[in-house]
């Protein structure tokens, strides 16, 4: 048939298909499957060609007849189930998923009582939104877990489970946590799909966004919509294990914040089952809940008599197993009830001690009698760790020559010593490439261990720890008295960055054979990534700086280093770009710089500054299209900078005329670009660790001024942010904005706390009390309001000036509060009564700006009359007035009151001059505005910013200067120039 004849026939072809497989019964599976896809053949076909022809169409309607809503309703199911296949999920999180089919569950009979308490905890209407077990390493929380889920699942009530995995890829972090358990409820809870689908079509890269965000949109929004189908309300649980694996403390918080408001769903029970660690954020995280948002449960401090009766039953059943299985039979009296008595004191209240016991008694090349023994001989003299491991590994050299000793221990620390260290696993034929010997001696060392370590039989899954007490205890200093097999970790770190480095000279520009120098990093499929780079390769860039920097004889390791970057530094970052890690760039030239001193290695710093330099200022490029790094990058930098001229070779040969660049670096370190309108604040954290900026666009982004990393995105606000302002203690951030309202965000998680309401116009500016207990706002409504930061409860509104409040600051010691006013005076109010303390006349301007100085004894007023005044804020006395070029705004004082600090020079305090002195050499920074353009002065020097930075607002965090600039983006500027 030719091809057009083909064509014609092909949609009939395809309903017959159809019918074919309607009428037949095959397994239900297939059918699903066959349906699902001639359906959505039948769907696209049906449109495309029924119009076209008519004949075609009487016959497609023949053959189909009654059949048509069916094919209708299937294809719905299709489209459906395709939105929710383009949510990216974890592979292997799920409870019952492949990679976990040898997992263990609980053995029937143990932890009956904690399983009932759950269960019960699930099905009462009036459960707490969380159930938190914690517990020591190894103590069953994951086997709990997974039993928990299992049971879930009989009684129907599980909505989605996730158990985090650190080194499990996806798993390790919580990036594809909230798409994959939306997935899974959606799976579970039809009437949610659309409502997902929706999410996923209005916002195609969902998936990639804040957690905040994915939480809202493709979960909580979701669910909130089940309301209107009013069906019977119903439980639903979803399990999360092992939250102290996912890799960010941050995130562990933000999941915590984001949980609880899962209990205000009306439509159903959602319950949350979740295990972890005692680990300190974790802690901290929950203690920042209420208490009826969770209960929990310490599975380390449950009664003893339990976990020895669990333990017991647990050793009992396995060493029965163990005989059984057994292909010579062992003792009859073997392993006897004192033996077995003693394993379990040896064991509570760990689990993991047991299970890891039994391993080695059913390890088939050893004699379990003779083991037993020697774990118990061991029990007598050492502790826990040394009664489980030191059976193992000394073995390993019984019965050997010296000869054949020492090389063994040479391979076990090369191999094991390898894999205990490791930041992420590897599996064997990874390992064997990184450390370069064959897979077969890898294989060779691991053959023994099989009980502490666990080695699939696949050589390209990753090797693992079956737990980190084996690291513990081959690294802990004490071990090395007792076995030679000790692991020297500075050692091995050696060796490993060595390795990691050699690995990464494969290295090389467009690795990925990416089709154009601007193909955008968002269409590169991952697995185009895997296929081009290895995992041994993967591991070496992204953690050979962290084994560097562990090892003791440096100078020899930053040889090799240095001999890297020169040749690869560019290669090295087009690869980090593509895995998604450029902020890990920046952190790792920091960790470099931190280790490396300025007389031993002056070269190696020098070309550390230079390429920090490099990946901040290219970082928004970088990471949008990788090997813009070699055109963009490279040609916009200054002509003297050491990465443009040790990479000359790379800048492209088919730009005929290179840009004018700067011969040297300018100030500007950094531009933070995503706001969509002019920064109207900036504010750094007390420990300089972030950076708040409000815009125009009504969002205050929170960004990590040392990478130049956006932490979160705070949306909320219905008009521009005026001002920001962090608690002393940094764990609030206040916004004031065009809306009338203030906000209180937590800055490390960007969760909204509160939204303070009660102002009649624009807020201008926010402050905190210096112990943190008030938070004053200054509004167009001619009022100044204090608030209790913990609850939002307004406590007083200070009535008096007759005009708009522009700035609002509290004295050093929180018994005044300063307001400076449209109607040209500034009040001094007691803001624990609320009482008008003073007011202070004289301005003929409107007051924008007051600062109190350190030691709180003067009061400075900066007005659009030009003019600086300063007032002793006890009294009202005016001691002295300047009077400048221009109208007043910022006004802030040195941080050792000898200095005030205005937009216009800086005034000498003590000497009272007004000739725009400089500070002494200790003042480390002033700033200026002078004609719209910033001058920074450091030690004397004066920087006159580049034309462009018409900065609207600045801030500092001791070494750097944050601006704000009208075109949305925030600028940074080193001082040290
Ligand atoms: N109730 C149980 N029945 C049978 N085996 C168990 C039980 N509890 C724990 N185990 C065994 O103990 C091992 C360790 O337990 P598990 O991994 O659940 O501990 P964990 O508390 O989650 O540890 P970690 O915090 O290190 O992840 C399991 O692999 C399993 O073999």
């Amino acid at each position: 048939m030719e091809a057009a004849g083909l064509m014609n026939h092909f949609p009939c072809l395809v309903i017959r298909g159809i019918c074919d497989y309607s009428d037949s019964h095959k397994s239900k599976e297939w059918q699903g499957y066959a349906a699902m896809v001639a359906a959505a053949y039948a769907k696209d076909l049906l449109c495309r060609i029924i119009p076209q022809q008519v004949e075609g169409e009487q016959r497609i309607l023949d053959i189909l007849g009654p059949r048509i809503d069916h094919v209708g309703e299937t294809t719905d199911r299709i489209d459906r189930n395709l939105s929710l296949d383009r949510l990216p999920f974890a592979q292997g999180a799920e409870f019952d998923s492949f990679m976990a089919r040898h997992e263990d569950e609980c053995l029937p009979g143990t932890r009956t009582e904690i399983l009932d308490q759950i269960r019960e905890w699930a099905v009462s209407p009036q459960g707490k939104c969380i159930f938190w077990l914690n517990g020591m390493a190894g103590t069953g929380k994951s086997t709990i877990s997974r039993t928990v889920a299992k049971y879930l699942r009989q009684d129907k009530s599980l909505g989605a489970s996730f158990f985090f995995k650190r080194g499990e890829g996806d798993r390790g972090n919580a990036m594809k946590l909230f798409p994959t358990v939306a997935r899974q409820i959606a799976l579970c809870i039809p009437e949610m799909i659309t409502s997902v689908q929706n999410a996923v079509d209005d916002d195609p890269g969902i998936a990639m966004k804040g957690m905040k965000e994915q939480f809202d949109k493709l979960l909580f929004q979701p669910l909130l919509c089940l309301e209107e189908f009013g069906r019977q309300i119903r439980t639903v649980v979803i399990v999360i294990d092992a939250l102290d694996e996912c890799d960010d403390d941050k995130d562990m918080r933000l999941i915590l914040q984001l949980l609880p408001q899962l209990h205000k769903l009306k439509a159903l029970h959602l319950r949350v089952f979740l295990t972890s660690r005692p680990e300190t954020p974790i802690r901290l995280g929950f203690k920042k809940l209420a208490n009826h948002d969770y209960e929990d449960l310490v599975l380390h401090e449950i009664c003893e008599e339990l976990i020895e009766h669990d333990i017991s039953l647990y050793l009992n059943h396995r060493l029965s197993e163990i005989r059984t299985d057994r292909e010579s039979p062992l003792p009859i009296n073997w392993p006897g009830s004192t033996n077995v008595q003693k394993l379990v004191a040896l064991s509570i209240p760990l689990f993991i001690f047991a299970a890891t016991i039994c391993r080695i008694l059913e390890d088939p090349y050893w004699d379990p009698v003779n083991s037993l023994a020697r774990i118990l001989t061991y029990r007598n003299n050492g502790s826990k760790l040394d009664g489980t491991y030191l059976p193992v590994l000394d073995r390993l050299l019984n019965a050997q020559s010296e000869e054949q000793k020492t090389q063994i221990v040479q391979e076990f620390h090369q191999v094991v010593g390898t894999i205990v260290i490791l930041e992420s696993p590897l599996s064997v034929i990874s390992l064997s490439r990184l450390l370069g010997c064959s897979q077969e001696l890898v294989r060779l060392r691991l053959k023994p261990l099989h009980s502490l370590l666990n080695v699939p039989s696949d050589d390209v899954m990753p090797v693992r720890l079956f737990h980190l007490s084996f690291r513990d205890f081959l690294l802990d200093p004490e071990t090395r008295k007792k076995t030679p097999l000790w692991v020297d970790e500075k050692e091995i770190h050696r060796r490993l960055a060595k390795q990691c480095l050699h690995v990464c000279g494969n290295l090389r520009r467009n690795i990925c054979g990416l089709p154009s120098d601007g193909t955008e990093r968002a269409k590169i499929a991952r697995q185009t990534i895997d296929n081009c780079l290895s995992p041994e390769l993967q591991y070496a860039c992204r953690y050979w700086a962290n084994h560097l920097v562990q090892c003791t004889d440096l100078n020899d390791v930053i040889h090799d280093a240095l001999f890297f970057l020169r040749r690869h530094f560019l290669h090295w970052v087009e690869t980090m770009s593509l895995l998604g890690l450029v902020s890990e760039v920046v952190e790792m030239l920091d960790l470099l710089r931190a280790v490396i001193s300025d007389d031993n290695q002056p070269e190696m710093c020098d070309f550390l500054h230079d390429s920090k330099r490099f990946v901040l200022k290219f970082r928004q490029i970088v990471v949008d299209a990788p090997l813009q790094l070699y055109c963009s990058g490279l040609i916009y930098a200054p002509r003297m900078a050491i990465i443009r001229k040790e990479f000359e070779d790379e800048l492209p040969d088919w730009i005929s005329q290179l840009p004018q660049v700067d011969e040297k670096w300018s100030a500007e370190l950094q531009a933070l670009e995503g706001h969509l309108g002019m920064v109207l604040s900036v504010a750094f954290s007390p420990d300089g660790r972030l950076l708040a900026s409000g815009s125009d666009d009504n969002i205050v982004r929170l960004w990590d001024p040392a990478t130049g990393a956006l932490h979160q995105t705070l949306e909320g606000h219905s008009g521009r942010v005026l001002s920001v302002a962090f608690s002393p203690d940094g764990s609030l951030l206040a916004s004031g904005s065009y809306d009338n309202t203030v906000r209180l965000w937590d800055p490390a998680t960007g969760v909204l706390h509160q939204t303070l309401e009660g102002h009649s116009d624009w807020i201008w500016s926010v402050a905190f009390s210096p112990d943190g207990s008030l938070l004053a706002s200054g509004s167009y409504d001619n009022t100044v309001r204090l608030w209790d930061p913990a609850t939002g409860v307004l406590h007083q509104t200070l009535e008096g000036h007759s005009d708009w409040i522009w700035s609002v600051a509290f004295s050093p010691d929180g018994r005044l509060l300063a307001s400076g006013s449209h109607d040209n005076t500034v009040r001094l109010w007691d803001p624990a009564t609320g009482a008008l303390h003073l007011t202070l006349e004289g301005h003929s301007g409107r007051v924008l700006s007051v600062a109190f100085s350190p030691d709180g004894r003067l009061l400075a007023s900066g007005s659009h009359d030009n003019s600086v005044r300063l007032w002793d804020p006890a009294t009202g006395v005016l001691h002295q007035a300047w009077s400048l070029e221009r109208p007043i705004t910022p006004l802030t004082f040195s941080s050792d009151g000898s200095y005030l600090k205005t937009n216009v020079g800086s005034l000498d305090i003590q000497s009272r001059c007004d000739n725009h002195t400089l500070g002494p050499p200790h003042v480390n920074l002033e700033i200026f505005v002078e004609h719209r353009e910033w001058i920074i002065l450091n030690r004397k020097k004066v920087l006159l910013l580049p034309a462009d930075s018409r900065a609207t607002c600045a801030a500092t965090n001791g070494s750097m200067l944050a601006l704000g600039q009208p075109s949305g983006r925030v600028s940074f500027i080193q001082f040290r120039v």
